[in-house]
This record gives C-alpha cells, sequence and structure tokens, in this order.
C-alpha cells in the first residue's frame, strides 16, 4: 500500500518534458535495435549469396552453422517484414547482481542484488538495463540490445512485485507502433530507494499498464499478454516441463492465455525436444479461431496444432450437437463397453456368409454356420485389435478345413505332413471363394463403419444391453442416424479406430533432400520451403502422437474424450487448465478418474490462479452468485479492476426477440468492441435471426459455445432457461454470466420469475 502511494506521488510529479524525454530515450534504443536488424538481414543476404556461388564448399558441420544464420536471419527479416506493432515492449532497471554470470543471450542471471547494491543511506545505482522483445537481438559486441521475452533474464520483468523485487528497481512497458515509440509506463518496485542511472535520478512514468490492457475494446481475436504477464501466471508458463503442470483458476484469470504464451516458452527453451510438436486441444472451433492468432503473434507457429476437441480425427469434423441425455450416454465411461461388442458384432452383420464351401486336394470341403461361428468366436477371444485378428481367423479357418480333409492322418512323418499341409493351405488361399468368403466374412472394419451400424436401434440394443437403458439406446441410435457428426462421436470413432486397429499397408517413405542430410539441416530447412501454417498442418496429419499436450477447458472433457485425448500424449508431458466450476460434464467424478488414467501415474505441479483480469467486480459479484449455487463454498477469484457500471436487468417487453435485439443495441452504442448474445443452446438459431442487420461487432451463441470466448459487453438470454438445459446447467450458466470484460445485460422471460426490479429468482441474494 505504501509502495503504491509513493509511486502515486512519483506519478503525478512528472512533467511532460521528462516524459518527452523518456520516450525518445526509448526510441533512440528502438532505432538501434531496426539499425542492427538490417545489419543482420544484410549479412543474410550477403551469405546467401555468397553461399549459391561457392556451392557445398566447407565441412558439413560450417555448413550447417552457414545456412542456420542464414534461417535464423530469415526468421528476423521475416518478423520485422510483419511489423509487429510491439516488437520492443518492456524494459527493467536493475541493481547490481550476487554473481558475475552472464547468460547466453548475454545479460546477468542473478535474481538478488550484490551486498552494497544499495549504498546504507538507501541510495543505488542502475548496473544494468535490459530491453524485453518478441526475440532476442544481439550487438555486435554481444551485449543484448532485446532479450527474448522467454530468456531466463527477461523472467524478472514478469515476476518482481514491490514486496519481491528481487534487483528490479523499475519495470518499464514500452507502447510502439511499427518502428515508432507511443509512450512508457512504469512501476516502481523499490520505491523506498533513490536510484540513480547515469547520474540522474530515475524518472516514473505514469502508472497501469495492466489496467491499460484490460480497458482495450476486443475484437474477434485473441491479443497476446506479452507485456503484461502478471507473476503467478509467469511462474505457470515458466515451469518446469516435466510430467504434468496443472492449473486451476476461475473465470477470466488468463487460463487460456497462459496456455498458450507456454507453448512459445516451451518451444524457445528446447526447441529440439518440442520437434515432437505440442498439441493444444481446445473445446470448440469457435476458441480456436479466437485464439489462433495468438501464437504467431509471438514469433510461433509451425510445431504447435491447436485443434477443438471435435476436429482431433482426421477425416472427420464435428459439426452436430447432442442433446444433454446423448451427449451423457455417448461420453462415458460406459460407452466404452458398448463400442468393444459393437466393434465385434459389426463381424456379424445380416450379409454375413453361412457357409464356406472350397475343394482341396479333388475334395469339395464345407463348413456350416455352426462351425463357422465358433471358430470366429475362438478367433475373437483374443484381445489385439479386431482387424489384426483376421489373420488368426483365416488361419483357424484352414484348420477346421484340414481337419475335415483327413489329411492329417495321410502321413506319420512329421516332416512329409507339415509338406502336406502347406500346400494344402496354398491350394485353398489361392482359391476365389475362399478369398471372397474371408473378405465378407472377416471384412477390415473402419469406425465410421461401426458407428453406421450402431445407428440401428435394435443391433444396438443387443450391444448394449445392461449398459445403457433402452432409452439411452434409442437416443443414441436416433442421434447416429444423422448425417455427420457430433463432437462425442468423433471421441467414438477415435476409441473405435483403436479397437479395430489399422492393418499394416506398405509405408511411403518421406523423401529427404540429401543436402539436408548432409547438413543435419532437416529440422530447419523445411521452413524455408513451406510456409509455417503449411508445415504445422503437414506436421499435424503425420502426427498421431506429440511431445507436449496443453488441454484447454480440461474440466470439460468427457470420460471417452479423456482417452482421445490420452493417446495422442502417451509419451508427452501435458499442460492441463481448467475450472471445475465451469464443467458442463454431468458427472465430473468419473471425468476426473478418466483423466487421472490419460496422465497416468506421472507426477503434478499444481498452480492456482486466483485473479480475474476479465470481468469488472461489478459483474464478478453477480456471477459469484451463480457459482454459490453451482458449487456452494468454492471461492470467486478476485476481480482486478471495477467499472462503476453494474449489471443492468431487463424483461421482456413484447417479445423475447425483440426485447433481446434492442439490448444488444444498446450495448452496441455503449462499447466500442463486441457485444455476446447468450442463450440457451436450443434457442441459438433464432437468436441469430434477432440480431439480423445489427452488424459484425454483435454475435449470438449457445451457451456452451460461449466457453472460453470473451465480449466487451454481453446479453445473458433467460438464465433459468439456461440452468435448466442440463444436469451441468447452473455452471454453464456461470459461463455464460462471466464473458463480458465490462457490460452485462440479462434478460429474463417468465420462466425466470424476475422481481419488480428485473432481477431473476437464480440471480438473487
Ligand atoms: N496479465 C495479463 N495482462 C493483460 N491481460 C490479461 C492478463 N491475463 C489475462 N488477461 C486477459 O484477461 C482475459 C481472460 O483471459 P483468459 O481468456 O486467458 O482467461 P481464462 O482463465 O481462460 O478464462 P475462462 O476460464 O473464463 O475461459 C483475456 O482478455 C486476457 O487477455
Amino acid at each position: 500500500m505504501a509502495a503504491q502511494a509513493q509511486q502515486e506521488t512519483a506519478v503525478g510529479s512528472v512533467p511532460d518534458s521528462v516524459r518527452d524525454r523518456e520516450i525518445s530515450v526509448e526510441q533512440e534504443h528502438l532505432d538501434r535495435v531496426y539499425r542492427r536488424l538490417e545489419e543482420k538481414i544484410h549479412e543474410a543476404e550477403f551469405l546467401m549469396h555468397d553461399a549459391a556461388k561457392r556451392g557445398q564448399v566447407g565441412t558439413p558441420g560450417a555448413l550447417a552453422e552457414r545456412d542456420a544464420q542464414v534461417f535464423r536471419a530469415g526468421v528476423h527479416l521475416n518478423r520485422l517484414n510483419n511489423e509487429y506493432e510491439d516488437f520492443l515492449f518492456g524494459r527493467i532497471d536493475l541493481l547490481l547482481g550476487k554473481d558475475g554470470k552472464k547468460g547466453p543471450d548475454g545479460a546477468y542471471t542473478a535474481v538478488e542484488p550484490a551486498e552494497g547494491a544499495v549504498r546504507p543511506d538507501r541510495t543505488a545505482d542502475i548496473a544494468e538495463t535490459l530491453h524485453i522483445g518478441r526475440i532476442g537481438v544481439l550487438d555486435h559486441d554481444y551485449a543484448p540490445l532485446v532479450i527474448d521475452w522467454r530468456a531466463p533474464a527477461a523472467a524478472p520483468f514478469y515476476r518482481s512485485t514491490p514486496v519481491d523485487p528481487g534487483r528490479v528497481v523499475r519495470r518499464r512497458v514500452i507502447r510502439s507502433k511499427g518502428r515508432r515509440v507511443l509512450g512508457v509506463e512504469d512501476d516502481l518496485m523499490r520505491p523506498e530507494l533513490k536510484a540513480f542511472l547515469g547520474g540522474e535520478e530515475l524518472p516514473v512514468i505514469g502508472d497501469g499498464a495492466l489496467m491499460a490492457a484490460l480497458g482495450q475494446a476486443r475484437t474477434h481475436t485473441m491479443r497476446d499478454i506479452v507485456a503484461s504477464i502478471q507473476a503467478e501466471q509467469d511462474l505457470v508458463i515458466r515451469a518446469p516441463a516435466a510430467s504434468v503442470t496443472y492449473v486451476e483458476g476461475g473465470p477470466g484469470t488468463g487460463k487460456t492465455a497462459v496456455a498458450l504464451h507456454r507453448a512459445a516458452y516451451l518451444l524457445y527453451q528446447d526447441r529440439r525436444r518440442y520437434s515432437g510438436g505440442i498439441l493444444i486441444v481446445s473445446p470448440t472451433p469457435l476458441l480456436v479461431a479466437y485464439t489462433e492468432g495468438v501464437l504467431p503473434s509471438l514469433g510461433e507457429e509451425g510445431q504447435v496444432a491447436i485443434r477443438a476437441i471435435g476436429s482431433l480425427v482426421d477425416g472427420a469434423e464435428a459439426g452436430l450437437y447432442d442433446s444433454p441425455a446423448t451427449a451423457r450416454a455417448k461420453g462415458s465411461y460406459r460407452m466404452l463397453k458398448v463400442l468393444r461388442k459393437a466393434a465385434r458384432g459389426a463381424l456379424e452383420l445380416n450379409d454375413s456368409p453361412t457357409r464356406l464351401r472350397v475343394v482341396a486336394f479333388g475334395r469339395r470341403l464345407e463348413l456350416e454356420a455352426q462351425d463357422l461361428e465358433a471358430i470366429r468366436r475362438n478367433a475373437l477371444s483374443g484381445t489385439a485389435p479386431v482387424n489384426l485378428l483376421r489373420p488368426r481367423a483365416r488361419k483357424l479357418l484352414l484348420d477346421a478345413l484340414w481337419s475335415r480333409s483327413g489329411g492329417a492322418n495321410r502321413h506319420s512323418d512329421p516332416e512329409l505332413a507339415a509338406e502336406l499341409r502347406s500346400s494344402f493351405d496354398e491350394d485353398v488361399t489361392s482359391e476365389d471363394p475362399f478369398i471372397e468368403f474371408l473378405d465378407a466374412w472377416w471384412p477390415e472394419l473402419t469406425p465410421k463403419g461401426v458407428l453406421a451400424q450402431m445407428a440401428d436401434e435394435r443391433r444396438l440394443g443387443r450391444w448394449a444391453r445392461r449398459v445403457l437403458n433402452p432409452g439411452e439406446v434409442r437416443r443414441v441410435a436416433r442421434s447416429l442416424h444423422r448425417d455427420g457428426h457430433s463432437v462425442h462421436d468423433i471421441a467414438m470413432l477415435d476409441e473405435l479406430q483403436a479397437i479395430l486397429g489399422v492393418p499394416a499397408r506398405p509405408r511411403k517413405k518421406r523423401e529427404l533432400d540429401p543436402l539436408d542430410q548432409l547438413t543435419g539441416l532437416e529440422e530447419l530447412m523445411p521452413v524455408r520451403e513451406e510456409s509455417q501454417r503449411e508445415r504445422a498442418e503437414r506436421l499435424a496429419q503425420e502426427r498421431v502422437e506429440y511431445a507436449h499436450v496443453i488441454v484447454d477447458e480440461a474440466q470439460d472433457l468427457t470420460p471417452m474424450q479423456w482417452r482421445m485425448v490420452g493417446r495422442r500424449g502417451r509419451h508427452a508431458t501435458w499442460t492441463v487448465v481448467g475450472d471445475p466450476a465451469q464443467s458442463s460434464w454431468s458427472d465430473p467424478d468419473e471425468a476426473a478418474e478418466a483423466r487421472d488414467e490419460a496422465l497416468g501415474t506421472r507426477p503434478r505441479r499444481r498452480f492456482q490462479l486466483t485473479v480475474n483480469y476479465r470481468n469488472p467486480a461489478e459483474i464478478a459479484e453477480l456471477a459469484a452468485k451463480v457459482l454459490a449455487l453451482a458449487m456452494p463454498g468454492s471461492e470467486s477469484p478476485s476481480a482486478v479492476r471495477s467499472t462503476g457500471v453494474r449489471p443492468r436487468f431487463a424483461v421482456v417487453r413484447d417479445s423475447l426477440a425483440e426485447t433481446v435485439r434492442e439490448e444488444a443495441a444498446r450495448l452496441l452504442e455503449r462499447v466500442d468492441g463486441t457485444v455476446g448474445v447468450v442463450v440457451a443452446m436450443q434457442r441459438r438459431e433464432e437468436a441469430a435471426r434477432w440480431l439480423a442487420g445489427l452488424g459484425d461487432r454483435v454475435v449470438a451463441l449457445g451457451s456452451l459455445e460461449a466457453k472460453g470466448l470473451e465480449y466487451d459487453a454481453t446479453v445473458v438470454v433467460s438464465p433459468a432457461e439456461i440452468a435448466d438445459e442440463s444436469p451441468a446447467g447452473l455452471r454453464v450458466l456461470y459461463v455464460a454470466l462471466t464473458r463480458a470484460t465490462q457490460q452485462l445485460t440479462v434478460v429474463s422471460g417468465e420462466r425466470d420469475e424476475p422481481d419488480a426490479t428485473g432481477v431473476p429468482d437464480l440471480l438473487r441474494d
């Protein structure tokens, strides 16, 4: 508190001339950075030119080094050409450190000040100034001009607080556009000190870089938070990637932002280790679209695949929704039993042949339905995937035919008997009727084919006996009749793929460029040949397992989805972020069990995020009432700011459509950015029509689609409808109420039982 007060005094006393001077100091530094980058670009161009002239002269090691340098310069060039608005965004002024060690980026790494760094009269000199940016840049003499935000030396920029300042005296956020510095905002970490830089006292300009970031209007895409990452978030981002990093936090605490920045950090820290790829699993395509720009803005995209949970299986994309009851049956562990039965049962379809007739050694041999059934049962008693059991079934058929043929008794000499048997097998298996029989009787099953079989209610009833009740069987079968897939069908397809297995086929060899092999640059060179995005897409297609898996909104994964995601990270390290209070899954205990199974016995490091950066206190307070109903006893994160604007309560006037439209239009006038209208899932199509013509700043969303998203303002339509829609309805309502960064309007219908002031029953004290 004292620190805050002193800082405000200091801020108040800074004249404009000091501010202008500080801006021009940073401008000079940014100019130097750009000059240096231009030099590097020229060097790179010269190198490329020179390399082309010299051909392949030199040792493979030297060639590799040269190519790597060209590559790095190319990357810088590329990033510069993209003109990041805030390429350089931070600065820290530090006291002398405890040890004299420099990190690889040329900066001293000590966190704590050296003894004597502060004089007894509380004066001190700034010993080191570091500028922090999206990528690192070194001067000719290897002095750091810019430190990459992910480097260890940059950590104090995020970690230092007035309570625990370490060496940092002043932390500065620099705002720039293109090559121009627009402003600076300082935080004083050691307000008790009188610190000097170059003989002059350190000035402190403005305050609230974080607040400025939070108050900005929202667009339909997320921004990175690299300039204002907070200490508790930084701990998660830089946590060592051992085993499982488990992060919980309420709405708006930055879980998604932290997950994305962590992906960029892990790649920076150990690119080779993560060449196996990082998978980020997101709950909806809307959230993927909202977040996918963040990694490119941090200079990373090639090795990270952000996929919606409904897009994890190639060749299938979730576009349909299931009712809560259907979803419950499809997503639960019980479905696993049904799928195992279905995968085996799908072999016994109505058109499966019931008799096998072949001619061998001049004799007609026959197997009847009963024999065939016994053979099938025997073959299926193995645990291998069904498609991989076909050779076993084939062998059992041949055994049965052989014993029918009486061939076993013809020779007593084992060698001759074996020879006879092998020519018998050859005779039978080269006959068309046998091949045709086998194809029809033990066809290669596909996941989509088996799922289609499950759409038959009677058949599904058989496979799901004593596992699903008749109502569930009916609902699941009907839902599988539709054209397309739901997000739950995707997990079922993936499970079926694992149960069925893929028979081995000859693999196409990937061609390697001989020069790449020579230089050992297979990792780097393709980036120059294909765009980052193309590479990401190619890798995602080729890859089934990843080196690191990040699960966003982890509380929503059903047991079947955990199994699907688990298969993609069997040897991976994990980052799991979520909030149990926002879970839309009806049985969180069952999901937790599935999560634990997917993560195995790997040790976990747990983190809790406690500050809500999205909602103003006025909105957070209202949402807390629903939290108390949804999860009694759980704590709301504390809101970091307040706007003075209380939520508005409206009741339906002429019609729901008109009221919602008017309220949305009203909010569009009051905020500069986006407005989200959240309705119960069953209303999402009509809600889009209500808003027709209001422009693209406003969107209608079903309650489940609102997951993870945010808007300047939101209209939440009929809390009761949202809450009643599923067993997890109150938690879904809690999600809906926590999407706004500035203003919230709640519209009540009759079912909400609003009081005289329009406050619905669910939101009253
Ligand atoms: N340190 C920060 N600096 C600036 N903005 C931040 C910071 N941390 C979070 N934010 C902003 O707060 C908002 C909420 O962040 P985010 O969506 O990551 O939260 P979340 O915990 O995933 O929320 P939810 O659980 O509701 O999906 C975003 O706009 C994000 O940019």
